[in-house]
């Protein structure tokens, strides 16, 4: 029996990564109820979940009635599957994911992946609410993301971390092109017939384990390190959907930007961030619909 992590309440120690047949469990479970046969994912980022709502002949579940589901803890994760069609297309889209600092491990943060991959999913798109850390970088940017560091597998925790399950994918896993290079082009084409090239950036992600931002010595480290933009989540989800060779495309919308001077008293917080991403909701969620058109048309895997 899985038992979620509340304030009253410890993970058991006897917990372990999900099976085959846990995962399978949710997939069916999903698939018994719907019509539709998505090809493509989409996880939206945090005050990003309104996309979800363009869907058309919507089937809706609540992580609490999907087996073997964690549920969504944090404000603008709505915490819920929405199964539709965007564009005519049929998606299954995460409304709210899991982060790390809600106290799930990283396997149990990334579980959905696998389970659409289990659907059927190839292809998955995903957005974050993110921090500039170049200098650069304006509030309301749109990066597309080329590639991430993997802090997490830095020290030592990974998604992938326990028996590896073949039906997924290989023990090891390259990591290059993770950010699929010519969706990468076509996005930036994209924006530019939208002529939102201008917001438009291309640059590297890192995530931090959260919940706190970063420090002025942790923003002036990542700059140095050539980090782009840094947030709490994706890099894990990338990795588990890499492993199961789904192809990704990511976007980090910048909330805010990381403060790099101590005389600064600019506070990041969590109702900006939601500000911002409410703000830019129309030019993310048209971009993104485009892409999923893209990624519909393209067969190669
Ligand atoms: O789910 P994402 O990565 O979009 O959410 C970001 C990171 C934290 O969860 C939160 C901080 O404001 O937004
Ligand atoms: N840091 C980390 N995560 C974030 C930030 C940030 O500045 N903004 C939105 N998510």
């Amino acid at each position: 029996m899985r038992v979620e992590r509340t304030t009253e309440q410890t993970v058991p120690k006897e917990e372990t990564v999900y099976t085959y047949d846990e995962l399978k469990q949710c997939s069916n479970y999903l698939l018994e109820r719907t019509q539709l046969r998505p090809k493509i994912g989409i996880i939206c980022g945090s005050g990003l979940g309104g996309f979800a709502d363009q869907l058309s002949d919507q089937d809706v579940f609540p992580y609490t009635d999907i087996p073997n589901f964690p549920t969504s803890t944090v404000e603008g994760h709505a915490g819920c599957m929405v199964i539709g069609k965007l564009s005519s297309i049929p998606v299954v889209c995460m409304k709210g994911r899991f982060h790390h600092y809600e106290g799930y491990p990283l396997w149990k943060c990334t579980m959905a992946v696998r389970v659409m991959k289990l659907m059927g999913v190839e292809k998955l798109l995903l957005t974050n609410a993110a921090g500039g850390v170049n200098s650069e970088y304006n509030i309301g940017d749109i990066m597309i993301i080329k590639d991430h560091m993997n802090f997490q597998g830095f020290g030592g925790n990974s998604p992938l971390f326990g028996v590896n399950d073949e039906r997924f994918g290989p023990r090891f896993l390259a990591m290059n092109n993770a950010y699929d290079r010519d969706l990468r082009k076509k996005a930036k084409a994209i924006a530019t017939e939208m002529k939102i090239e201008n917001v438009i950036r291309e640059g590297i992600y890192v995530m931090l384990g959260g919940p706190t931002y970063e420090t002025v010595a942790e923003t002036r480290m990542l700059q140095m390190l050539g980090v782009d933009a840094v947030g709490m989540s994706t890099v894990q989800e990338v990795i588990v959907a890499r492993h199961c060779n789904m192809k990704v495309f990511a976007l980090s919308l910048i909330t805010n930007k990381c403060v790099t001077e101590y005389e600064n008293d600019d506070m990041a917080n969590h109702a900006e961030v939601i500000a911002v991403a409410n703000n830019r909701k129309s030019e993310m969620e048209e971009l993104s619909r485009r892409i999923v058109i893209t990624m519909n048309a393209d067969n190669t895997n």
